[in-house]
């Protein structure tokens, strides 16, 4: 049951990061009997560096070689505290390019709502204070019936026209307790509590952190004629992911310079880096995919048909 074996997470700095993360196991399908390590609270005073609520004065290399530098030490010893994470799960979107008759996240993946599946992966997640579910009322009842089955904190916000106003609608909803915001595309139902756990913790060390992955094509720059403009260094280019883990003081002070300036962005540390401040690149796993058309439907099935056989 292990997804371990389509892990992109093999590179040097990836490894480094996370020497001693347990081998958990992945939430599919049976998701009920997960186990997790217990993570105890983050001495914080062991990286005066990060944790300061503002990070202007934060030098980016200097604070991943930080990083590297704290990799020795358990994930007890430098892990986020229980109950400090705000979930905001988007289920709100439309899912038009699917073409299907309801919303792509709440068509069945082997029999359950693909919102479901990271519902459930976040909710057995001691680090997890509340999940906050940004989705149409018509809705709520697939997730109000799922926390029956599972103890979690759970709250409704609801969706706004572009993806940055829900996660913005759902920020509002954020218990003020939390120290640290998870914001996932319940599109994504394959994301593992492993990649999650490994972007927690480097989006509290550094205020902002979001699963990628190396590009694997080739990738060019276009003008709206489609002629090629340029070819860009493929060893510099990453595909970003969920979950995006934000201290909430940084997502507030982004919001406040996005909606004032009108600023329209397709993902949340996008947001940070409007405001000039670090965001560190968790790598993550190439299985993490966005159920976005048909084709990735299918291929959400066979990753899991795989993973679980
Ligand atoms: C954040 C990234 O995943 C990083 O690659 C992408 O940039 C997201 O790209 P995107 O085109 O916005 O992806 P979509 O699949 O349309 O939407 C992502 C998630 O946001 C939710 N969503 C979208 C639009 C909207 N008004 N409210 C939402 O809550 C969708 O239900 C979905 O679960």
């Amino acid at each position: 049951m292990s997804i371990l074996g389509f892990s992109s997470s093999s590179s040097c700095s990836s490894y480094l990061l996370h020497p001693s993360l347990p081998n958990l196991q992945t939430p599919f399908q049976s998701f009920p009997s997960l186990s997790f390590s217990k993570i105890s609270s983050f001495k914080a005073t062991q990286y005066p560096k990060f944790t300061n609520a503002v990070h202007s004065t934060i030098n980016c290399s200097a604070t991943a070689s930080q990083l590297t530098k704290g990799s020795d030490e358990s994930l007890e010893e430098k892990g986020v505290e229980a109950k400090s994470v705000s979930v905001i799960l988007l289920a709100g979107g439309k899912g038009t390019r699917m073409g299907a008759s309801m919303p792509k996240q709440y068509l069945p993946l082997l029999g359950q709502p693909i919102a479901l599946y990271s519902f459930y992966t976040f909710s057995l997640m001691p680090e997890v204070r509340e999940i906050i579910v940004v989705c149409d009322p018509s809705y709520r009842d697939i997730f109000e019936d799922a926390k029956e089955k599972i103890q979690v904190n759970l709250k409704f916000a609801l969706p706004g026209k572009e993806r940055q106003d829900s996660v913005y609608s759902g920020f509002q909803a954020v218990d003020s307790n939390s120290t640290l915001l998870c914001i996932h595309d319940s599109a994504r139902p394959l994301v593992s509590s492993i990649d999650t756990k490994k972007v927690l913790i480097d989006g509290w060390l550094i205020g902002a952190a979001v699963l990628g992955v190396h590009a694997k094509a080739t990738i060019k720059e276009a003008n709206t004629a489609s002629f090629v403009v340029k070819t860009l260094d493929r060893k510099t280019l990453w595909e970003m992911q969920t979950p995006q883990v934000i201290k909430p003081e940084i997502l507030r002070r982004g919001f406040e310079l996005v909606n004032r300036e009108g600023l329209e962005v397709t993902d949340d540390v996008s947001i940070v880096e409007h405001l000039k401040l670090p965001v560190y690149i968790t790598e993550g796993s190439y299985t993490n995919i966005k159920v976005t058309t048909p084709d990735d439907l299918l291929l959400a099935e066979r990753i899991l048909n795989t993973t679980s056989s």
